[in-house]
């Protein structure tokens, strides 16, 4: 009996396109080519809304907003009095996601939208004090993000690194870019912590999930 061709591109490809277009979502794309953001990818939209809703997401961080649509497709998975703090060192990018999110219906009460680097917001925010966070800014910086991630989570939360396999450098081991392996050493120290359990998804360009025990 012969093996099925295997086409891993074609499955992820597939994936990706399975919650179809949205057309809100799709507009906040072009609106992150004008604040000079990588948008994130249909499959990582439709992603972030399950875990949301899954976890029952009610007090969410958000590190790196770009034009707003990880930070809207979390709210629409969030219960419906779910805050989002959303931080950004981009003033624009902050503007772009209050518009977006107001679009889809979120009150401006709901969201607490910071303009600041995140290394020195976090800092400030309540440990213990949330359901979700979800960094996307990382580069060098992921460990850093991730340590106060895990530290503002309650335990059961969920933290989300996007971007995890590094525009697709993090399986190849002869890239050696400071960013590619500040992601491996990441997924290292999330697989070896006791007090979380992880998986490392495909999704996009990589969604590393890890739950707080
Ligand atoms: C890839 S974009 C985020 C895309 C976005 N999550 C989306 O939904 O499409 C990265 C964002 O991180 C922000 N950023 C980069 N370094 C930062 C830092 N040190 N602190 C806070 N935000 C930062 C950038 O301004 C940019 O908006």
């Amino acid at each position: 009996m012969s093996t099925p061709e295997k086409n891993k591109y074609a499955s992820w490809a597939y994936a990706e396109e399975h919650s179809g277009q949205d057309s809100l979502l799709e507009q906040a794309r072009h609106r992150s080519a004008d604040v000079g953001t990588e948008p994130i990818s249909d499959g990582t939209a439709a992603a972030l809304t399950t875990f949301a809703a899954a976890c029952g997401a009610r007090n969410i961080v958000g590190i790196g907003l770009g034009a707003g649509l990880a930070g809207a497709a979390l709210m629409r998975g969030a219960t419906s009095d779910a805050v989002l703090t959303g931080i950004d060192a981009d003033v624009d990018s902050v503007g772009a996601t209050r518009q977006l999110l107001r679009s889809i219906g979120v009150q401006s009460s709901r969201t607490r939208l910071i303009s600041g680097k995140a290394a020195e917001v976090l800092p400030r925010l309540t440990p213990r004090g949330y359901d979700l966070v979800f960094i996307d800014a990382a580069g060098e910086s992921a460990a850093d993000y991730v340590q106060h991630g895990l530290r503002l989570l309650h335990s059961g939360g969920t933290l989300i690194l996007n971007d995890a396999l590094d525009a697709d450098r993090v399986p190849k081991p002869a890239v050696r870019e400071t960013s590619t392996q500040a992601m491996r050493r990441v997924e290292a120290m999330l697989r070896e912590d006791d007090n979380v359990v992880s998986a490392l998804f495909s999704t996009g360009t990589g969604l590393l999930v890890a739950v707080k025990r």
